[in-house]
């Protein structure tokens, strides 16, 4: 299945989600993290989700890449109406659903160029030509200023967290999804690096029409790829939601006017 088509709309819906990951006590409870969360995600739309740390943002990316941990035990997640919990991991990617990890995982003994190759063969349906994959893969490094070399060097093997981070966007570049989640993409980065991964966003924004889901902690990211919607996740759930405008009140005053209401409503 090609997943560059930016003709149509895609649309990733999130309804009532619930998700939780066993306990290591393999006697006690699951751990409920994700409390009944609402999402929709368009084409061309870039949200923003803000949070505190450990509010569930990153259980949100991973339940929608499908990570094995995290169970689903009930709502919905459907790209394009199609039932994206009922997909396979690779199916997900193959739908045109792209995940940059928090954390990107290092993979000794694969070469990025076979890595890139491979998993753009996947999601394209059909090997890319050579020659144009060659060339394809070269103006990518040069638009994100990635050295040529890293391409013969292992998945992230040894890369800085600057380097890890450039690389998803070569990803995400290469592989051209419809819906793209960003997870704390600009964390670790020096300011130019900031900047060139925010225009790796942007042209991938452009080209693609895709549609963005930014997890991050600073606005600072928000001044080069612009949100159109802001959402505060407190407590496993989105609390509030507006325009580019609630990122600034954040910086300024923090979670403590959502953090307060989330306490008083499980208190009660
Ligand atoms: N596999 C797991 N086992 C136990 N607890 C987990 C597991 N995965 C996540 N959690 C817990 O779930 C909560 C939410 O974690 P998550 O990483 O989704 O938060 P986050 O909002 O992305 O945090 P941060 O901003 O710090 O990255 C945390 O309290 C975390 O410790």
């Amino acid at each position: 299945m090609s997943t560059s088509d930016n003709t149509t709309t895609s649309v990733l819906e999130v309804r009532d989600l619930h998700v939780e990951v066993a306990n290591s006590d393999a006697n006690a409870e699951p751990i409920q993290i994700l409390k009944g969360v609402d999402l929709t995600v368009r084409s061309g739309e870039t949200h923003a989700i803000m949070g505190p740390n450990g509010s569930g943002k990153s259980t949100l990316s991973y339940a929608i890449a499908g990570h094995p941990k995290y169970q689903v035990t009930s709502g919905s997640i459907t790209l394009n109406g199609e039932d994206v919990l009922a997909m396979s991991v690779d199916e997900r990617a193959r739908a045109g659903l792209f995940l940059a990890m928090q954390y990107p995982v290092e993979v000794p003994g694969v070469s990025m160029s076979n890595f890139l190759r491979t998993a753009a063969t996947a999601v394209r349906g059909e090997a890319p030509k050579l020659r144009h994959w060659v060339k394809e893969v070269k103006e990518a490094l040069s638009e994100l200023e990635i050295d040529p070399s890293f391409i013969e060097r292992s998945v992230n093997e040894g890369f800085s967290g600057g380097e890890k981070k450039r690389h998803e966007i070569l990803q995400l570049g290469m592989l051209k999804p419809k819906i793209a989640i960003l997870d704390e993409t600009d964390s670790g980065l020096d300011v130019d690096a900031l900047r060139t991964v925010s225009e790796g966003v942007n042209r991938y924004k452009e080209r693609e029409n895709g549609g963005v889901l930014l997890i991050t902690h600073y606005t600072r990211i928000l001044r080069y790829i612009n949100p159109d919607f802001v959402h505060v996740f407190v407590g496993g759930r989105i609390v509030e939601s507006g325009g580019p405008e609630l990122a600034d009140e954040l910086e300024t005053n923090g979670y403590v006017r959502f953090t307060a209401d989330t306490a008083a409503t499980q208190g009660a």
